[in-house]
């Protein structure tokens, strides 16, 4: 059973589908400090947040059993991804739900201040009936600056358009093509900054975003512009921009969203009658609420069944094209991984990936995951997964190289694999045969066909008459039952390999007695 605890308030309506998985149990605390999150964390398989809940490596790192994290929402920031990529848990979030929620919070904070909505209401309910001082102005033929031209941006320039007002944005990722059809001038942070009436900023907070409107964009701004943030505290500098308001370049700022949040009550942004505030509501609809809670338990779900997920935060997207061709192969990459790092003897230090056929058309990258996983995880057990393996190998210095190649020795697609290690360099080969699943076609130079699963023995010996047979007294003596058995050589009385599956584990001790057999050179245990 999976325990799923919620520690923001999310829509009971949206994550209906995990109260009614019967392999789930759900458990919903709110409100809890650091301390107490990772007092209890231990016990649960998957976490489900806002905003609120600051995810931190000592929560992930108190979260043994966490599996993955949800993110009932877009932003990210309040989860710390690079620990929990180390630590080889999933981040999902629910990046499409609330766009419009979002996007039609902007447009509601751009007419409340450009009518000064919220001043004037807060005088009419006071007692007062004063029409001079709020004479406001209207968006039609202004210039709305779109500072982040991703969903929320693309959703708001629409409107815009719709409201008679002309559109520039700045987004490092807006295309002539796209800005065309969305009908927005493509301009630089510092052109959008000189030609708006009103700017809205909708990018994540990052290295290159915070405080991308500061006291050199303010000074570039035009005489009486309107700021909006509802996208993330510190992209527009606080203090930058109370200073703007007082030298009377900024003729009145929206803010959804602070540095730190709540604001004290000293936050320079809540005594100011220029600046209309609300407390990070941008999300806060029925409808959002249910898309973003009903996105993130299904996502939820899949992984804890280790099902496929799409919307990972610490994992390159994988397009469904290139998905669904690779597919078929992550279970035989995976224990190809396992079976060549239980074959080989030392430290690993660099693995090869080459592969041919149809694989060779499409990033390889997602199979290199579950390969990378594979090899490692004789080492380190479930410590490794999929999210971490290309970190945990860079991390200890493992060179992987993927290659593509034509050869494919007469099947439709090869996977060939190289460990080397400080002693030797071994090579297997693996493919999906039509009608047999997954097989094993080639150990070092030695052409076989072996399914990989159950237990294995590997031996290698030299081609003479009678080690078959004293192999399999010694295994029958000690109630080793021999399932499949190859034998393959390049020359008669040359090296020879010999690849038994059996029903049962080997015992060290049998595994001790066939090493000391007459004629054999190696005797490895492969278990998959
Ligand atoms: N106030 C609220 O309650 C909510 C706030 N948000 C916030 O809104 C922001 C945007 O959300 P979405 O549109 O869904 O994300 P998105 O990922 O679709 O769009 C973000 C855009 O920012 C662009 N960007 C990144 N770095 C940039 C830079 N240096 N300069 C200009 N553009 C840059 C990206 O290329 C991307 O197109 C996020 O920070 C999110 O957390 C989202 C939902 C609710
Ligand atoms: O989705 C986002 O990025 C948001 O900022 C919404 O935050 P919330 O879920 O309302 O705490």
């Amino acid at each position: 059973m999976f325990k799923v605890l919620i520690s923001d308030p999310i829509s009971d309506m949206g994550i209906q589908k995990l109260y009614d998985a019967e392999d789930v149990t759900v458990e919903k605390k709110t409100g809890l400090s650091e301390d107490e999150l990772a007092a209890i964390i231990g016990e649960y398989d998957a976490l489900l947040v806002r905003s609120q809940t600051k995810v931190t490596p000592r929560i992930m790192e108190a979260g043994k059993k966490l599996k993955a994290i949800g993110r009932a929402g877009v932003g990210v920031d309040n989860i710390d991804l690079n620990a929990a990529t180390e630590r080889g848990i999933v981040v999902i979030n629910a990046p499409d739900g609330n766009t419009i929620s979002t996007c039609e919070h902007t447009f509601a904070m751009m007419m409340a201040l450009a009518r000064n909505i919220p001043q004037a209401y807060k005088k009419t309910v006071g007692g007062e009936w004063d029409r001079k001082s709020f004479v406001g102005v209207e968006l039609r033929n202004k210039v709305l600056g779109v500072i982040g031209m991703g969903r929320i941006g693309s959703e708001v320039a629409k409107r815009a358009k719709a409201f008679g007002m002309e559109v520039v944005g700045y987004d490092p990722f807006l295309t002539e093509d796209r800005a065309e059809k969305l009908g927005v001038k493509l301009g630089t942070v510092n052109e959008v900054s000189a030609q708006a009436d009103f700017i809205t900023v909708h990018t994540p907070l990052t290295n290159e975003t915070r405080g991308i409107l500061s006291k050199p964009q303010f000074e570039l701004m035009k005489q009486g512009v309107r700021i909006i943030n509802c996208a993330r505290g510190g992209i527009i500098d606080e203090g930058a921009l109370v200073e703007a308001i007082d030298q009377g370049i900024v003729a009145g700022a929206a803010f959804d969203v602070f540095v730190s949040e709540p604001p004290t009550a000293d936050h320079p942004f809540l005594n100011n009658p220029k600046i209309i505030v609300t407390p990070h509501l941008g999300a806060s609809t029925i409808e959002a609420q249910e898309n973003v809670a009903i996105d993130v338990s299904e996502e939820l779900l899949h992984i804890l069944r280790d099902e496929p997920f799409k919307n990972a935060v610490n994992m390159p997207p994988v397009p469904a094209n290139v998905l669904s061709k690779l597919q078929p192969y992550f279970e035989l990459g995976d224990k190809m991984g396992q079976f060549l790092a239980q074959m080989v003897d030392g430290a690993i230090g660099e693995i090869i990936i080459n592969v041919s056929g149809d694989l060779a058309d499409v990033d390889t990258q997602p199979l290199a995951r579950y390969i990378i996983k594979g090899v490692l995880s004789p080492y380190m057990g479930s410590e490794v997964n999929i999210v971490n393996s290309m970190h945990l190998a860079k991390s200890r210095d493992v060179k992987i190289e993927r290659q593509k190649s034509s050869t494919t020795k007469g099947f439709t697609n090869l996977i060939s694999l190289t460990l080397k290690t400080d002693k030797e360099e071994k090579t297997i080969a693996g493919t999906l045969l039509n009608g047999y699943g997954a097989r094993i076609v080639q150990v070092d130079q030695y052409p076989v066909d072996i399914a990989p699963a159950g237990n294995i023995l590997l031996i290698s010996h030299t081609d003479k008459p009678g080690i078959v047979g004293r192999l399999g007294t010694l295994l029958g003596t000690n109630d080793v039952n021999i399932a499949t058995m190859q034998v393959g050589r390049k020359v008669i009385g040359g090296s020879a390999i010999m690849v038994l599956t059996i029903d049962k584990p080997a015992e060290k001790a049998v595994i001790d007695e066939i090493a000391a057999l007459d004629g054999l050179t190696s005797v490895k245990k492969i278990q998959l």
